[in-house]
């Protein structure tokens, strides 16, 4: 699994015209990580989230559903639900691909709806890399402050502590909305 996300994240690197996948050498057996999800038959479905909205903190995520479906992803502002093939792959971009890209690549927002009857289950491998290394940019300029994974990480969590929910990478931006209002608004 590790060799095919970082085979997916290379050709992604290479098709914006960047072959060095500087941003790869930083992942390893030791950082990325799977993750095995059940949800649990729930009678109040359709309307109750398996997993609530959210994007993946990560470069890329490969995601694999069983047969009773439930996944949707964000499309032109509309919930598109994902039809389960049990030959196929599911390629969600995360965060950092869309940091390090200067958002050519967006990371898919993306929700689970659990089943009235059946168990549901799915197979996910987070592609990261190490807390200490910097995500950076493909480009010398981008609209967002350079970080670590290990501060986007801690961030998120906070966040949701304090919250309830992920804000996620417009916390990094160089310049938010409010920056921008101060510096326009006249002295
Ligand atoms: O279960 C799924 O289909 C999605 C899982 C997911 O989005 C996640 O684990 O981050
Ligand atoms: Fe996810």
């Amino acid at each position: 699994m590790s060799e095919l996300a970082c085979l997916i994240a290379g050709v992604l690197a290479e098709n914006m015209g960047y072959s060095g996948h500087s941003f790869l050498e930083n992942c390893n057996k030791n950082t990325c990580f799977i993750r095995l999800n059940r949800y649990p038959p729930c009678p109040f479905s359709p309307e109750t989230f398996g997993l609530t909205p959210h994007t993946d903190s990560d470069f890329l995520t490969i995601l694999y559903q069983d047969q009773v479906g439930g996944l949707q992803l964000m499309k032109d502002s509309k919930w598109v639900a994902v039809k389960p093939n049990p030959h196929a792959l599911i390629v969600n971009i995360g965060d950092l691909f869309q940091a390090w890209s200067n958002d050519i690549y967006k990371s898919v927002e993306h929700k689970v709806m659990v089943n009235r009857k059946v168990d549901r289950y799915s197979v996910a491998y987070f592609l990261c890399p190490s807390y200490e290394s910097t995500i950076g940019s493909c480009k010398k300029s981008s609209p967002y402050k350079s970080f670590t994974f290990g501060e986007f990480r801690q961030q998120v969590q906070e966040d949701v502590k304090r919250n309830g929910h992920k804000v996620g990478l417009s916390r990094f931006l160089q310049y938010n909305n409010q920056q921008i209002q101060k510096e326009m608004a006249p002295h």
